[in-house]
């Protein structure tokens, strides 16, 4: 019994680590699970191109699936990715929703998919790869669009399709989630409710541009990059706990913005925004 799925990745437009009220846009680079089902008892995972990387995060997906069935089943899970790790742009999320619903698929169940996406946020809060949940991000991975979540209830509070030319700089160091300075990020909840406010108005790209401004300051990056961008880009932020920043707006404006970012040390590249979410492939 065989399935696969592919998730998008996503940018942040807000960073739940403030106050829990989180929100993010699915982007078109993405991670591919591929699933196979035995009779082992045991579940093995692979991550290729990094065989020391932890697999613990796809491993504990498809075991909380997979308990739904009585029988004892084993399962080889291996993802492929696009996705930068452990770099802002959400490859935890890609990574729990494609191997959830290559699971669901070898296992022939139908799910909701809002109701998948919480069993790989039940699978990042189990092996420790997050602080709220992250909510936000794993239902914009899983929906597509924009979505704006309370991570303390697992709520999704709305859903938006959008149409937008996306920018991405990646540096080339690493910012686990788990290791983000909580307490720092508590700090700006009065201009992370603000952001909320102008995402669940349909605001988003000043919404991102204080949230950017925000959390580079409680988290210690600089803003450098985003008063580069500005003020012809609709929105630019950090991207989650970073190192990657995001920058949205017409698309000669972000290619002028991309000759400035491509002087910075990593890769910087343009994409755009994914509707479709996660799906079986
Ligand atoms: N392709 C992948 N396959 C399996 N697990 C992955 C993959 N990508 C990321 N992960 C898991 O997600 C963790 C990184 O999560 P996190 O620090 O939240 O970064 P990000 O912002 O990219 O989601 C990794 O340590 C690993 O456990
Ligand atoms: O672990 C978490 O709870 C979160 C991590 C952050 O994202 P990254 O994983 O991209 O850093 C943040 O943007 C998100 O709102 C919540």
């Amino acid at each position: 019994m065989h399935g696969r799925a592919k998730a998008p990745a996503a940018g942040t437009i807000l960073n739940a680590l403030a106050t829990g009220v989180g929100s993010a846009f699915a982007i078109a680079i993405s991670t591919t699970a591929e699933v196979e089902l035995d009779d082992s008892g045991e579940i093995r995972g692979e991550i290729a191109d990094a065989p020391d990387a932890d697999a613990r995060l796809i491993e504990r997906c498809a075991e909380l699936v997979l308990d739904v069935e009585d029988e004892a089943f084993g399962a080889t899970v291996r993802t492929e990715s696009d996705v930068p790790m452990a770099s802002g742009l959400k490859s935890s999320s890609a990574a729990a929703n494609a191997t959830v619903l290559a699971t669901l698929s070898a296992l022939d169940i139908e799910m909701r998919r809002e109701d998948a996406c919480r069993i790989g946020v039940q699978a990042a809060r189990d092996v420790g790869v997050t602080v709220t949940g992250a909510f936000d991000d794993a239902s914009a991975s899983m929906l597509g669009g924009v979505t704006v979540t309370d991570n303390s209830t697992d709520e999704l509070l709305t859903r938006d399709e959008v149409d937008w030319d996306v920018l991405v700089w990646t540096p080339p160091e690493r910012s686990f989630s788990a290791d983000a300075d909580v307490s720092r990020c508590r700090q700006v909840g009065p201009m992370a409710e603000l952001v909320a406010e102008l995402a669940l108005d349909g605001d988003y790209g000043r919404a991102m541009t204080v949230n950017g401004f925000a959390f580079c300051g409680a988290l210690g990056f600089s803003a450098d990059p985003m008063v580069e961008a500005l003020p012809d880009v609709a929105g630019v932020s950090l991207s989650g706990t970073g190192p990657s920043f995001v920058a949205v707006g017409g698309r000669e404006v972000l290619e002028d913005v991309r000759k400035s970012w491509q002087s910075l040390e990593g890769t910087t590249w343009l994409t755009t925004t994914q509707t479709d979410g996660t799906r079986t492939i």
